[in-house]
C-alpha cells in the first residue's frame, strides 16, 4: 500500500490532530460536529444539510461497505470534510459499486484519517462546535489555524439557496395516486419523498424562493418543509411563506430545519445547541402516546420556547405549563401548550438526553414538525408513523379543533 499524505486538523480553538490524508487532497474548512452513527456514512455524506460542516464519524472503522448508487441522499457529497478514524481496506457489499476514498476524491472532498476521533468528540462535547481546517498541504498548524479564525461561522450562514433545486420537480406515488404534497426543497433528502411515494402522495418539489401562488397551483394536499443546512434564524422568506400557509390552513407537514421553519412561524426562537445531536441513536419522546422512539438526528439548532432555560441555564425544554398557564402537575412536558397567532400550539416531541423540543403540532391549525428524522436514512425506522400522521391530517383525522 502507497503511503498516505500527513495531514492535519487545526480548531478554532488551537487543538491539532495529526492524520494522513483520505479522499481529496487539499485543504478545506468549516463546522467541527460528529456523528455517533455506527452506519449510513454515504447517507451522512450526501445529505445536503451537511454543507459546510467537517463531519467526524465516531464509528472507528468506516468504508467497509463501499458506496453504491441507492443510499445516496442527494446527487452529490454535501460535507465539506470528513474525519475518520481508520480507513476500511477493502469495500465489501453486494451492492457496492465502487470505494469510498475514491468516490471522496472524486468529488473533491478532502478527508483524513488516523485521527484519535475519540479525543476529537470529546473535546468537541467539552467545548461546543466550532471552525475546523483539514490540510493535507499547509502543515503548518499556526497557519491553518489562522485561516481557520478567518472561515465563516455557521450562526448566522444562510445556505438553503446554496443546495436547494434549481427547477421544480414530481416524484410520482407508488401505485395509485391519493394525494399532492407540495415539497419545499430547503436541502431536501431523497429519501423522504420516497416515504410519502409508499403512502400514495406524489410529492412536487419546488425551489425554496417558490411563492405562495407558484406552491397552491399544484393544488396540494399538503405542504412539506424539509430538511437543510445552516441557520434557521436566516430562513425569513420560508417563515414568511409559512405563515401564509398558516393563515391559509393549508396542511404542514416539517422535518428539521422545517421543523425550526414552521417553529419560527409560530413565533418561536432558534438557538444554537452546543454541539448539536447527531446520529441514529437519539432517545424521543412522543409525548402523545408516551412512546420512545430511537431516532435519526442532525441538527445543531433547536427551537426554543420563549421561557425555555432548563437547570443549567440551557436547552429547549420549558418549565411546564399547563392550557391555564398553571405548571403542569406532574411537572410533564406533555402540558406544554403555547399561544401562537395561529392559535395553540403544543409541544410533541422531546429528546429524553437533554429535553429539547423535538416537535411541535398546531391544535388549531393542520400542522406539526419534527426536528429528527423520520425518513430514517439510515434508519431506525421508529418513527416512520409520522408520515402516517401526515396522510392523517390530510384526511381531517387528525385533532384540529374547529
Ligand atoms: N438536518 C437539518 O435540517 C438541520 C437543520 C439546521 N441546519 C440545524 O443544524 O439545526
Amino acid at each position: 500500500m502507497t503511503r498516505r499524505a500527513p495531514a492535519i486538523l487545526v480548531l478554532e480553538d488551537g487543538r491539532v490532530f495529526h492524520g494522513e490524508a483520505y479522499g481529496a487532497v487539499g485543504e478545506t474548512f468549516g463546522e467541527a460536529v460528529f456523528t455517533t452513527g455506527m452506519t449510513g456514512y454515504q447517507e451522512t455524506l450526501t445529505d445536503p444539510s451537511y454543507h459546510r460542516q467537517v463531519v467526524t464519524m465516531t464509528a472507528p472503522h468506516i468504508g467497509n461497505t463501499g458506496v453504491n448508487r441507492e443510499d445516496d441522499e442527494s446527487d452529490r457529497i454535501w460535507v465539506a470534510g470528513f474525519v475518520i478514524r481508520e480507513a476500511a481496506r477493502i469495500a465489501s457489499n453486494w451492492r457496492a459499486d465502487g470505494g469510498l476514498e475514491d468516490e471522496l476524491a472524486t468529488q473533491g472532498i478532502v478527508g483524513i484519517c488516523e485521527v484519535d476521533t475519540r479525543a476529537l468528540t470529546r473535546h468537541l462535547r467539552e467545548r461546543g462546535a466550532m471552525r475546523v481546517g483539514i490540510s493535507s498541504r499547509e502543515l503548518d498548524p499556526e497557519r491553518l489555524l489562522a485561516r481557520v479564525r478567518q472561515s465563516p461561522s455557521m450562526v448566522g450562514a444562510n445556505l438553503v439557496d446554496e443546495v436547494t433545486t434549481g427547477q421544480s420537480y414530481v416524484i410520482p406515488a407508488d401505485g395509485e395516486k391519493r394525494f399532492t404534497v407540495a415539497a419545499l426543497d430547503l436541502g431536501i433528502k431523497r429519501n423522504t419523498p420516497r416515504r410519502m411515494a409508499r403512502r400514495g402522495i406524489e410529492t412536487h418539489v419546488f425551489p425554496a424562493t417558490a411563492t405562495v401562488e407558484e406552491i397552491l397551483s399544484v393544488s396540494p394536499d399538503a405542504v412539506f418543509l424539509s430538511n437543510g443546512p445552516g441557520d434557521p434564524a436566516t430562513a425569513t422568506e420560508q417563515v414568511d411563506l409559512t405563515r401564509e400557509l398558516l393563515r391559509r390552513r393549508v396542511p404542514i407537514f416539517g422535518i428539521c430545519f422545517g421543523n425550526q421553519v414552521l417553529g419560527q412561524a409560530l413565533g418561536l426562537g432558534t438557538f444554537k445547541l452546543k454541539y448539536g445531536h447527531r446520529g441514529v441513536n437519539q432517545p424521543v419522546a412522543d409525548l402523545a402516546t408516551g412512546k420512545v422512539e430511537i431516532t435519526a438526528h442532525n441538527h445543531g439548532f433547536a427551537l426554543g420556547l420563549p421561557q425555555a432555560k432548563n437547570e443549567h441555564g440551557a436547552l429547549g425544554l420549558p418549565q411546564a405549563k399547563n392550557e391555564h398557564g398553571a405548571p403542569a402537575a406532574d411537572g410533564s412536558p406533555a402540558d406544554v401548550v403555547f399561544e401562537t397567532e395561529f392559535g395553540r400550539a403544543q409541544v410533541s416531541h422531546i429528546c429524553l438526553n437533554d429535553n429539547v423540543v423535538e416537535g411541535v403540532r398546531c391544535l388549531d391549525v393542520p400542522a406539526f414538525s419534527v426536528q429528527y428524522h423520520p425518513e430514517a436514512a439510515a434508519g431506525p425506522h421508529d418513527a416512520d408513523y409520522l408520515f402516517d400522521r401526515l396522510v392523517e391530517l390530510i384526511e381531517g383525522g387528525v385533532r384540529v379543533a374547529s
